[in-house]
């Protein structure tokens, strides 16, 4: 089950030409950051952002790789290491990509990553690449009077991190991009009105009362992946889609929704997203309900107390494709 810490993207699956379809190998938590990578700018406005451009003058990933190929099987079955790629090797291999490829993205930086793997080690058939952003925000400072962004002072940030995973295959002397998923984690969204829970079965199980009003807090991550995964895998990013106005798009439309569930919000966010960025092909979350406990309404009858709530917490999961639109 992923979890709103995991790595995106578990780098498993069959993807070796052996019966074997559970060999693979790697490294996980290398840590790549680089300063002045270029900056992502937006392709296309939209209504729901105001997001212009990822300057990535700080740029940081975690990144978790796993090599494929028949050739491995001796390491397990001769003790015989004479093809193997030290999962040592590996993690030097990610961090000095990092500062020979021109990228702007997560997904750009992994797709090229997983090339160069291929491309050095013949053996290999097949490389996945996993990354999730170590974000960073420019702080603002003073400067001769105004309050202006440092540009080289920045403070990290936990939440909001765009994320990506690819598998890139070799095919005769070229390579595929055999699967790649785009997405932003621990959006964290909480709405003090607006939003109801109630109709749902009650039994001699339930105990939660109906709400007509309730605040709502959600953790979600959201993924997608586009109807051609070179659009938002390569280096050329005029096809590809920025997570900020993904998040914008999900906080829009949890504002103005009159939102029934979760799941009822997370399949509005879905076709909006679906209908603003016709590449894409399909939306995926996971959301994880942190709703607010209340305590007691306040003495001056206008707001609320509340608290944490406690365990354990619900979650919901859901694509939401084209024929979703239709
Ligand atoms: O949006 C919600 N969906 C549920 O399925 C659910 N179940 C629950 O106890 N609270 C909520 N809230």
């Amino acid at each position: 089950m992923p979890s709103t810490s995991s790595l995106h993207g578990q780098v498993t699956g069959n993807a070796s030409s052996t019966d074997r379809p559970t060999m693979h190998y790697g490294k996980k938590d290398v840590f790549v950051y680089r300063t002045y990578a270029k900056p992502l700018t937006v392709n296309k406005q939209i209504p729901e952002s105001n997001f212009q451009e990822r300057k990535n003058t700080l740029f940081g990933v975690d990144v978790q790789v796993a090599l494929h190929g028949e050739g491995f099987l001796k390491n397990y079955t001769d003790g015989d290491n004479s093809t193997c790629v030290a999962t040592d090797t590996m993690r030097n291999f990610i961090e000095l990509s990092g500062g020979k490829i021109e990228y702007s993205t997560i997904d750009g930086f992994l797709a090229e990553t997983a090339k160069g793997f291929l491309k050095q080690w013949p053996h290999i058939e097949q490389v996945d690449l996993a990354g999730q952003s170590v974000e960073f925000d420019d702080v603002p400072v003073e400067k001769n009077g105004k309050i202006e962004n440092s540009g080289i002072m920045f403070r990290p940030r936990k939440t909001e991190r765009p994320r990506a995973s690819v598998s890139v295959r070799r095919n005769g002397d070229d390579f595929e991009i055999v699967n790649h998923i785009s997405g932003i984690t621990d959006v964290h969204l909480m709405k003090i009105t607006g939003s109801s829970f109630k109709g749902f079965i009650q039994d001699e199980y339930t105990k939660l009362p109906e709400k007509e009003d309730r605040n709502l807090f959600i953790y979600v991550d959201i993924d997608w992946t586009y109807n051609n995964p070179e659009d938002g895998a390569s280096l050329d990013t005029s096809n590809y889609v920025p997570a900020e106005q993904i998040r914008d798009i999900a906080a829009t439309i949890f504002h103005e929704l009159n939102d029934q569930s979760i799941q009822h919000l997370v399949y509005q966010i879905g076709l909006r997203i679906l209908e603003r960025f016709p590449q894409l092909k399909d939306v995926s979350y996971y959301t994880n309900n942190r709703t607010l406990s209340e305590v007691a309404p306040t003495d001056d009858g206008k707001g609320k107390v509340y608290t944490e709530p406690t365990l354990p917490y619900g979650f919901q999961a859901f694509t939401v494709t084209r024929d979703d639109l239709k």
